[in-house]
């Protein structure tokens, strides 16, 4: 997977610009605030569609309505342009023009490894379920449906135990078995493999103590309408649906103690980069295709071993672009970022554009050539994805 340029129009900080990526490593350098996580958060929703921003006017330009982000993209030899619009509560995707929903786009084309990503260790279960979810339905379009359709019928059935309608439950009891059975299922058959890579990569990383994934599951597919039946009087009582996948855990063990409680901050770090290069063999398995790592901030991490095992595994991808407040080492191509704008390191901003050996940072509305570059604002209006 390659992902040839980005463009942006009205992205929080970010000046409106077309980057072109080459490929290997592109290294994004500046002082803190000058808009690198922006970079890399709208590369990841160019790419996957995705992003776990709740409240959607964050991402657009304070004093703006609208933003959009494209990736013009090279897969299996074939090329794709990816857009977002977002608005206030809106986002719309396209694909080569067309309107397509998240599940549309190509599902293994980015992972993002954050400092934040020590809060899936640290953090609540809800956090662990996230990270699980997401990349489950990543791996599978029917997983991603199942999951939906699934949370559906929980607020459902939350409304109907709200409102003491007792004569409701089989119904709802019976979707949410079938639902919920088949996503437990789909968890434990994925865990396999994903605690095989999470533990090569736990290794890899040089920590002496096995790491294991396992799920603490609140019911059973075979158990699960017994469950149900059983905590009815509290389920009313409580207004809510107490059992069920929408409640698991994925325990993460190292050497003998979960880590959510017993693991040092940096054994932590480790954790979650071992969780980060396991999603990206799993869907470099699933998609026959290695996806554009994006590293935010490599150089928050202190540690030796795994600031080398950042750039090993940045190298190991046909792309990656890597964020710090200084220069990643062995980049292709290394950009400068301030207040938002990113120029080839050495080159002078001019006019806010610059072009350097193949890398094309055009500004505004206007390419050197004077005519009009790709940052009109597609419509966004009266849409949702
Ligand atoms: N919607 C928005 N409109 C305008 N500016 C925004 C918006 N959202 C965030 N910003 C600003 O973007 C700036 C850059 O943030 P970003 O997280 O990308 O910096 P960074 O270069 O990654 O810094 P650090 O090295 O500290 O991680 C912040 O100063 C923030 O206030």
């Amino acid at each position: 997977m390659r992902l040839d340029s980005l463009s942006t129009l009205n992205y929080r900080n970010l000046a409106p610009f077309t980057l072109a990526f080459p490929a290997g490593v592109t290294g994004v350098f500046g002082e803190n605030g000058a808009g690198k996580t922006n970079l890399l958060e709208a590369a990841y929703l160019a790419l996957t569609g995705l992003t776990d921003v709740t409240r959607l006017e964050q991402l657009v330009q304070q004093g703006e309505t609208e933003a959009y982000v494209r990736a013009d993209l090279e897969s299996g030899g074939s090329l794709s342009v990816q857009e977002v619009g977002l608005g206030r509560g809106r986002r719309q995707l396209k694909l080569d023009g067309v309107r397509v929903r998240t599940g549309d786009l190509p599902r293994g084309s980015a992972v993002w490894i954050r400092p934040e990503d020590s809060e899936m260790v640290f953090g609540s279960p809800s956090g662990r379920r996230a990270f699980l979810d997401s990349l489950l339905s990543r791996l599978s379009a029917r997983y991603a449906e199942q999951l939906s359709r699934y949370d559906r019928t929980v607020s459902q059935r939350n409304a109907a135990l709200r409102g003491g309608e007792e004569w409701a439950m089989h119904v709802w009891d019976e979707s949410l078995v079938r639902l919920g059975s088949e996503i437990m299922l789909f968890r434990r058959r994925a865990l396999v493999r994903l605690n095989e890579l999470a533990a090569e990569a736990n290794a890899a990383l040089g920590s002496r103590k096995p790491l294991t994934l396992t799920l603490t599951e609140s019911t059973t597919p075979e158990s699960y309408a017994q469950d149900l039946a059983a905590r009815r009087a509290e389920e009313l009582a409580r207004g809510s649906t107490v059992t069920g996948p929408h409640r698991d855990d994925l325990l993460l063990t190292l050497g003998d103690f979960p880590a959510s409680e017993y693991a040092s901050r940096g054994e932590g770090r480790t954790v979650a980069l071992a969780l980060r290069r396991a999603e990206l063999e799993l869907l470099a398995e699933r998609f026959g295709e290695r996806p554009v790592l994006l590293i935010d901030d490599f150089s928050a991490e202190l540690d030796p071993v795994r600031r080398s095992f950042l750039l090993e595994l940045a190298a190991s991808v046909p792309q990656a672009i890597v964020t710090g407040t200084e220069r990643a080492p062995g980049a292709a191509l290394t950009l400068r970022a301030q207040s938002g704008r990113f120029t080839p390191d050495g080159s002078a901003v001019q006019d806010g554009s610059a072009v350097q050996d193949g890398l094309s940072v055009e500004d505004g509305a206007t390419a050197g050539d004077g005519t009009a570059v790709e940052t009109e604002l597609p419509p966004v209006a009266g849409v949702g994805a």
